[in-house]
């Protein structure tokens, strides 16, 4: 059995670590991430993390993990800015508002699945000139949903979140040590 981290992204494999689990692999899958037309933020991150778990080439035992990260503000979906351009609107729009953070998880071991969504409420206060144009900048925006990272200088625009730290940064520790117990992986086997 092996441990598959299907993700390219740096915070899942560092929020991983917080278990002290290291994946045997790390395989990003190549998906479309064209949301469908009308399709609500929730659903389309639980669509993406399966979709993501079942693009990812595995042995039957091996376990695969994988995630979607989506900010929505009301019935909208924010995904990864394109350009600075982009990112800029995506941070007007968040600022002085209060939005949601749907991460969805996926654990698929063969041809079974296992699935969750964390979801979070997070509040961005109205970004100043000085901070909007610092925090474009700094390319941090760059490959984060929304247009932000809470683990960076966005932090400082967040005065007030309720749900899962993790859940928002990427990767929902809780309900993923709970997915991988569930699939059959040691999460808690002492060395
Ligand atoms: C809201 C928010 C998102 N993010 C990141 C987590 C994800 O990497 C990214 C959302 O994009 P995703 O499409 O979920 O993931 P990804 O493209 O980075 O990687 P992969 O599909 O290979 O797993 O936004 C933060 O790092 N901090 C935050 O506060």
């Amino acid at each position: 059995m092996r441990l598959i981290l299907g993700s390219a992204s740096p915070r899942r494999k560092e929020l991983l670590a917080q278990l002290g689990i290291a994946p045997d692999l790390i395989s990003p899958p190549d998906i479309d991430e064209e949301p469908k037309k009308g399709e609500l933020p929730r659903p389309y991150a639980a669509r993406l993390a399966r979709e993501k778990a079942f693009a990812v080439a595995s042995e039957p035992d091996d376990i695969v993990l994988c995630a979607d990260t989506t900010v929505a503000l009301g019935r909208r979906i924010l995904g990864k800015p394109r350009d600075v351009t982009e990112a800029a609107s995506f941070l007007t729009l968040l600022g002085g508002r209060r939005h949601e953070v749907v991460t969805a998880i996926a654990v698929r071991r063969g041809e079974r699945l296992w699935t969750r969504e964390s979801v979070s409420f997070v509040k961005m206060k109205r970004l100043s000139d000085a901070e909007l144009n610092c925090y474009l900048a700094s390319n941090d925006w760059q490959g984060k949903a929304g247009g932000y990272g809470i683990q960076g200088a966005a932090g400082a625009f967040l005065p007030w979140i309720s749900g899962s730290y993790s859940g928002i940064m990427g990767l929902p520790v809780a309900e993923t040590a709970a997915l991988l117990t569930a699939a059959g992986f040691p999460v808690w086997r002492q060395e």
